[in-house]
């Protein structure tokens, strides 16, 4: 079931000047998160990706379009209405936004206050959260005192204080050194494994989207360009701004450069097999190259893991019988996709 639906959303700002147009930071967005899944949304600064959030827990209004989450359309709702919504959805920040002079313990209690938790159950619960981000020995340090990966998990237990089944992390790891990154995503999908809590993950790392996510929507310029399972959105990026992002994780395609230059100093035909399936081996493929006595020579590739499963993109240079390079590509073919990209 979806706990959060976007249908046609579109937010448009006033032009900076009287007379500017308007600017269209949301355009056309349709978007679906299955309650439960960790939903990535990915794009370069600029693309939409923060107004998005805003729209979702309604911090902004939508210029058209719904927002249902959880059943309601958040579009209608009166403040009051928003206020008790906004409660069952827990936001993350790149900047934390903690308050800086006070403890770990003040900064949990906040939230708790603000719910009505009468003080009693307050301890048990600030207690539970410390435990479970792993800081139960920093209750009364002051957040000023602590590393950025610490304030993180002060965050994080924060947005957790009142059992949301929704959170929003925008950025939550941007601001991070990678060490201290993987272990806030290691956190958030413990967050998710754990306690089921839906989560909203907003970045433009796309590590951080190969990591924990389930699903990933790429955003340029408004809209959302290519949606899909994480998996395949790495095995068979679609669109040229996913092509980048996935780049920069998974080095396995030669750039056009590249390519012309491995052109100019190897023989053959040059193609490329695609491994997808984990149940696929790689020296399958070669034994059938060797069987039809083609020659190979493997000039760019890489297979990487991602989420337990195996799959990349090998660029072979391959000599021999034209006839006999066909017959081994046509026996491959049944396994492994594979294109010719230079002859
Ligand atoms: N309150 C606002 N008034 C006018 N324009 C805005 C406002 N908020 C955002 N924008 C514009 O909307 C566009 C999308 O901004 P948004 O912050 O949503 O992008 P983003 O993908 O989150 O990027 P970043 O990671 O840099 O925040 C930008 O061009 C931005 O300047």
């Amino acid at each position: 079931m979806a706990l959060v639906e976007l249908h046609r959303v579109v937010k448009e700002f006033p032009g900076a000047r009287r007379g500017d147009p308007v600017h269209r930071a949301v355009d056309g967005v349709d978007l679906s998160v299955e309650q439960g899944e960790i939903f990535a949304i990915i794009g370069y600064s600029g693309a939409g990706k923060s107004t998005l959030v805003r729209l979702v827990n309604a911090l902004e209004p939508v210029t058209s379009g719904s927002v249902v989450v959880d059943g309601v359309d958040v579009t209608t709702l009166s403040e009051r209405a928003l206020r008790e919504l906004r409660q069952g959805i827990g936001m993350v920040f790149q900047q934390f936004n903690l308050m800086e002079s006070r403890t770990v313990w003040g900064n949990l209690a906040f939230p708790l206050t603000v719910a009505g938790v009468a003080k009693g159950e307050q301890q048990k619960r600030i207690s539970e959260l410390l435990h479970f981000v792993g800081l139960a020995d920093k209750a009364h340090a002051h957040v000023a005192d602590l590393s950025g990966g610490q304030k993180q998990r002060v965050g994080i237990a924060r947005a957790l204080a009142t059992n949301p089944r929704l959170l929003l992390a925008d950025e939550a790891t941007s601001a991070l050194d990678p060490e201290t990154t993987r272990d806030v995503l290691d956190l958030l999908a413990k967050v998710n494994r754990e306690l089921g809590t839906t989560i909203l993950l907003i970045t433009h790392e796309m590590d951080a989207v190969r990591r924990i996510a389930h699903r990933v929507a790429v955003m340029e310029k408004g809209r959302v360009v290519e949606t899909g399972p994480v998996l395949d959105v790495f095995a068979d990026p679609q669109h040229a701004v996913t092509r980048r992002f996935v780049g920069t994780v998974v080095d396995d395609l030669p750039p056009d450069e590249v390519l012309a230059a491995l052109r100019a100093t190897h023989r053959g035909r040059f193609v490329r097999l695609a491994f997808r399936d984990p149940a696929v081996r790689q020296s399958d493929a070669f034994a059938a190259l060797l069987r039809h006595d083609v020659s190979f020579e493997l000039v760019y590739g890489g297979i990487e893991e991602i989420q337990g499963s195996s799959f990349g993109n090998l660029t072979l240079a391959l000599t021999g019988d034209d006839a006999a390079i066909d017959a081994a590509l046509a026996e491959i073919g049944t396994t492994v996709p594979w294109t010719e990209v230079a002859r």
